[in-house]
């Protein structure tokens, strides 16, 4: 079947165009396309496939079935609502400007502008509370934000180069019980900052954007406000956040890098 790959500040998808829902998308399968060495390699599947095709009638035309790297469904992935509305457009399944994806985390405003850039409506996060991870042995307190998925955003005073993020961090599995993602961060100035995040059903990633949400949640609330801008910095580039105290938006560069033919049956 063919693929299209692409990515968000090197958040990177291999997105399966299967209209009609008839593709079988099993975790095995998207992990083997998602495997560095003997697939295509990716942090996550979009699979662009029409909502009346999975029942969602009341959803916009296009919804974007996520999948993690491990094969596990994430409800949202701001990078991958990027970089599936730049696939729409290109692919001339959608007009350019203001559309509408559908999401496991509900229906997301898009606008791609006319710079390259594309800007997502995420909608209104939810503060959990406090809580801790545990990275290489030391603990790291931050504050639980539901971006649609868990995240527990991290303050650090050191620069985040340096932390170790070979193995996934310890949290309390009482408080987040279906996972988290874990971003740390280190405030640099006003409105700017620089983040690392291990993703739940990845590992470290190079771009988070529900991450990146987060975090500029978890600095603004330090900071006792809800409201603010930030240029939040990763390893793979910068992403433009904006909280207006009642929703987020999230900005930044969605490419496409290559198509080709992938072999299901190699695969399987
Ligand atoms: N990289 C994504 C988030 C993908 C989902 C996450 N790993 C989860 O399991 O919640 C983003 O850009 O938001």
């Amino acid at each position: 079947m063919r693929f299209v790959k692409g990515h968000g500040t090197e958040n990177d998808f291999v997105i399966l165009p299967d209209p009609d829902g008839s593709l079988d998308l099993t975790p095995a399968l998207v992990a083997a396309i998602c495997d560095r060495r003997a697939g295509i390699g990716a942090d996550g599947v979009l699979r662009v496939v029409r909502s009346k095709a999975l029942g969602r009638d009341a959803d916009p035309e296009w919804f974007m079935d996520y999948r993690n790297a491990d094969g596990s469904i994430a409800e949202m992935c701001g990078n991958g609502t990027r970089v599936f509305a730049r696939y729409l457009v290109e692919a001339g399944l959608a007009a350019p400007g203001d559309l509408s994806i559908g999401t496991r985390g509900g229906v997301r405003a898009v606008h791609l502008g006319p710079s390259g850039d594309v800007t997502v409506d995420m909608g209104a996060p939810e503060v959990l509370g406090e809580s801790r991870a545990l990275l290489a042995g030391h603990p790291h307190d931050g504050l639980g934000v539901s971006m649609g998925n868990p995240h527990l955003a991290c303050a650090v005073t050191e620069p985040v180069a340096g932390l170790d993020l070979t193995r996934a961090p310890s949290y309390d599995t009482a408080f987040f019980p279906d996972g988290v993602n874990v971003e740390l961060y280190r405030p640099l100035g006003p409105g700017r900052i620089e983040m690392r995040v291990y993703e739940r059903g990845v590992g470290e990633t190079r771009s988070c954007g529900t991450g990146t949400v987060a975090t500029a949640v978890a600095a603004a609330h330090a900071e006792g406000r809800d409201e603010g801008t930030w240029e939040i910095t990763v390893p793979g580039g910068t992403l433009t956040v904006i909280l207006d105290g009642r929703t987020s938006f999230l900005r930044g560069s969605a490419v496409l890098v290559a198509e080709g033919e992938l072999s299901l049956s190699s695969l399987r």
